[in-house]
């Protein structure tokens, strides 16, 4: 009889990241593989993953939540689902109130927790709010933990994670780019996006940050306006769903160099991104695949934990100042295309965290 391994998510990234995990658990058979869904962003959740269907679909986050109700009731419910599996490990992604809330739940049930994306750090617990304390909490509490690049695995190291239970696998986010950039199949969300640029150039830009809401949007757009008229630069937008983004929709609708669109699916992203000459986000995942692919990128943040493409010198951080985001464009404009990089990972990563966890479970 397999062991029982819960998987637990709420989110778009989550759902993106841990779906090779899954694949290559059951293919593997190290065991049987339970996907338990919070409902945190059901709609992005479900537009993730189209070819499976979550075991427990828990629905939790409700209309008009105050900040910290969802995690309150995701604890609680969590704890009553992963009862009701009773699996040998629980494995959680990032940096989210639901792998957070996974985490906090499995450890009050004394079942081992695993996490995905490890030991990622800024240097603030305030920034990004509240993903740091999310991240930082959940290492405290997990048996193995799966660090996405060397710096994540001595972030986690410096703060006393025994080295024997850190293991460096590259993010699974770069296993789920390169098989879409292998998907042969036509791309029609892409496709009516493009027809509008011809084989001109683009930038490709998503806002979803907490701290880009409210006040800050309005620098962003005005950013990301100023961006496409000085350098004559469409710009394709796909929109987060989250309502306090709506004014940056009402503030961009106007503007002929700027196309908005709903949320696409990734095989869509990663066309657009193959294509794109700039792409200007506060994603952390698409910080990662545009790194991966030697597209310059605009950070629309003031800290990264993703400092590896900083670094590198093929991303910039600009924050929400519009004059900051136009020079960081044109900067990163002059630069051009980098050689594709693995600094984020090989494509190998799932592989990797699914033999670490057959090897743990026989231990
Ligand atoms: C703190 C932070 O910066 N962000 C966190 C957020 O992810 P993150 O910031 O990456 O969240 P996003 O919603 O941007 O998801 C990114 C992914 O969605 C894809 N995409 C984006 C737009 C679209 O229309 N269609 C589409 O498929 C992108 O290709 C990317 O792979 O939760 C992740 C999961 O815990 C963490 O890894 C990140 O650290």
């Amino acid at each position: 009889m397999l062991p029982t391994i819960a998987v637990i998510a709420g989110t778009r990234p989550e759902a993106l990241k841990l779906l090779p995990v899954i694949d290559a658990l059951r293919h593997g058979g190290v065991g049987a593989v339970r996907l338990i869904a919070s409902g945190q962003h059901q709609t992005l959740f479900d537009q993730m993953l189209p070819d499976i269907a979550p075991d427990m679909e828990l629905g939790l986050m409700q209309e008009g939540d105050p900040p910290g109700r969802f995690l309150a009731r995701a604890a609680a419910v969590l704890a009553e689902a992963l009862g009701h599996v009773d699996p040998a490990l629980a494995i959680v992604q990032g940096d989210t109130a639901t792998a957070y809330a996974g985490a906090l739940a499995a450890f009050r049930l004394g079942i081992p927790i695993a996490h995905v994306e490890a030991g990622l750090r800024t240097a603030s617990i305030a920034e990004p709010f509240p993903e740091e304390l999310f991240r930082r909490a959940i290492a405290r509490l997990a048996t193995l933990h799966f660090a996405p690049t060397p710096r994540a695995r001595d972030n986690l190291l410096a703060e006393g994670v025994a080295s024997g239970a850190v293991h460096l696998t590259g993010n699974t986010g770069i296993d789920r780019l390169m098989s879409a950039l292998e998907d042969p199949r036509p791309s029609p969300a892409a496709e009516a996006l493009l027809s509008g640029i011809g084989d001109g150039r683009f930038a490709l830009t998503t806002v979803h940050r907490r701290e880009n809401r409210g006040k800050a949007l309005e620098g962003v757009a005005r950013g990301i306006s100023k961006v496409a008229h000085a350098h004559a630069l469409p710009v394709i937008l796909p929109l987060h769903p989250a309502p306090d983004l709506q004014p940056l929709a009402d503030m961009l609708c106007g503007d002929p160099l700027i196309q908005l669109s709903a949320p696409i699916d990734h095989a869509a992203i990663v066309r657009l991104l193959v294509r794109a000459a700039l792409v200007v986000t506060d994603s952390g995942g698409l910080q990662e695949e545009a790194a991966t692919l030697g597209i310059p990128v605009v950070v629309l943040r003031t800290r990264t934990e993703r400092m590896e493409a900083v670094e590198d010198g093929r991303a910039m951080l600009a924050g929400s100042d519009p004059e900051a985001i136009l020079s960081a464009a044109g900067e990163m404009l002059e630069k051009g295309r980098f050689p594709r990089s693995t600094l984020f990972g090989d494509g190998a990563a799932a592989p990797r965290i699914a033999a670490r966890i057959a090897e743990w479970l026989r231990r």
